[in-house]
């Protein structure tokens, strides 16, 4: 007999199935943990594939071909600027504001000017069409977010740079190296979809009573925020500055696990034998610091590494190799966790409309476990 789902309670939903997807598998052939956008397995994407086609592949199903990924690429230039009340609002912004707060509030406002606002939430065309606006505008907001919190003029979009370049452009104001813009796209693609986690459900979540792709969007960003989850690879930037030297690694890890503290950018709720991703973008780092002169940090980051495995027996996730690679790229920590959340923007768009596209109304049962039949007690006899 079937249990019913008040009778069973699962801790954090662990191990519960609450959607079907086509989007992304997180399984790997026999459980062995892998991970699939759409089929293909993330090891041959990385490197193989822009970030620009893997967005394509999430939002559309299937790798462009040229002519589609020459128009997708021409529809983000298009989009690529900001209406004049966004600006203005980045500009009234306390500089010390955390970014994702104005992401949050940019995409806000945002969804105001989009030109498609008030079509159905369930036309799946015009969703593929905001999805990609967004891809196109969160990186404008974070770039201007970080040049005006520093005072500095926001900068026009360079039209003949792809997204990672011109987002590093629009940064620093310096057209970056061919092997910034490989190592920094290469991240994009890492982070930009992983199945069910809980920014992702926050959006699923959302659009299930029908509401917007923005909403959905705004729910994903308040949630990717939080330090457990894509806030960690800001906090793991913390550690590797905390420990300092690989001398100081053991110890501060000993110290910070009696303490019953969590080590940032180690374990993973799915992951148990380690993030693929992780495994990836380490090797980047490598090759990056050794060409800005940060082969320190690599040491620092490696020796840490071995002592979580070590003494908590807890591998990497991708958060942890991408905080020293943002660093190397000259980017400061308060964007770490927004560039997550532009490059999530793609898988979060694509179950937003997978869930429309199929939707039921996402509404869990809680056991109640709070005193039971409590006589009211007239307001005068209370106290
Ligand atoms: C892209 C991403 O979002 S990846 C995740 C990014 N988040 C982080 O890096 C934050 C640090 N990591 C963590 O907090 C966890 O590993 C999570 C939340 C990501 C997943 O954890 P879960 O699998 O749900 O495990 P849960 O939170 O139940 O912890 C289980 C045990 O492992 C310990 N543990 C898990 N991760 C860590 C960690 N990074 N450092 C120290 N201890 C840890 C917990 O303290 C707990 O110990 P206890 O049983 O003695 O109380
Ligand atoms: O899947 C998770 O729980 C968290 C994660 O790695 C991601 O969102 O990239």
């Amino acid at each position: 007999m079937s249990q019913s789902p008040v009778e069973v309670y699962y801790p954090g939903l662990e191990g519960v199935i609450a959607a079907e997807t086509a989007i992304a598998n997180i399984e790997g052939k026999e459980g062995s943990g892998g991970l699939e956008y759409r089929g293909y397995r993330i090891e041959d994407l990385a490197g193989a594939v822009s970030y620009e086609e893997a967005a394509y592949l999430l939002l559309h199903g299937d790798l462009p071909t040229p002519t589609q990924l020459a128009e997708f690429k021409a529809r983000l230039v298009q989009s690529r600027s900001l209406p004049d009340p966004v600006l203005t609002l980045l500009k009234s912004l306390p500089p010390q504001t955390n970014t994702m707060d104005v992401l949050r509030t940019a995409v806000s406002v945002l969804s105001h000017f989009d030109p498609e606002i008030n079509t159905p939430v369930t036309d799946h065309a015009a969703n593929v069409r905001k999805a990609e606006r967004l891809i196109a505008q969160m990186p404008l907001v974070i770039a201007g977010f970080e040049r005006i919190s520093h005072g500095q003029e926001v900068l026009s979009s360079r039209d003949d740079l792809d997204l990672s370049a011109n987002f590093l452009y629009a940064v620093s104001g310096r057209v970056p190296s061919k092997e910034m813009v490989a190592a920094f796209d290469l991240s994009l693609v890492l982070y930009a979809e992983h199945e069910l986690n809980a920014s992702t459900f926050a959006a699923r979540v959302t659009v299930s009573t029908l509401s917007d792709l923005h909403s959905g969007i705004i729910a994903a960003i308040g949630t990717l925020k939080g330090n457990l989850h894509g806030g960690a690879n800001e906090e793991a930037w913390k550690v590797l500055e905390a420990v300092g030297s690989p001398d100081h690694a053991k110890q501060w890890v000993h110290d910070a696990l009696a303490r019953k503290e969590r080590i940032m950018g180690f374990g993973h709720r799915v992951y148990k034998n380690g993030d693929p991703r992780a495994a990836i973008l380490t090797k980047h780092c490598q090759v990056l610091a050794e060409q800005t002169g940060n082969q320190h940090w690599e040491s620092i980051a490696h020796t840490i590494e071995s002592v979580v495995v070590d003494q908590k027996k807890l591998p990497p996730n991708v958060d942890w190799p991408s905080a020293r690679l943002y660093h190397y790229l000259g980017l400061r920590i308060e964007t770490y966790t927004p560039i997550f959340a532009m490059a999530r923007t793609a898988g979060w768009s694509a179950h937003i409309i997978e869930q429309l596209d199929h939707n039921r109304l996402m509404r869990p049962r809680a056991r109640y476990i709070g005193p039971p039949n409590r006589p009211v007690t007239p307001l005068n006899q209370r106290g």
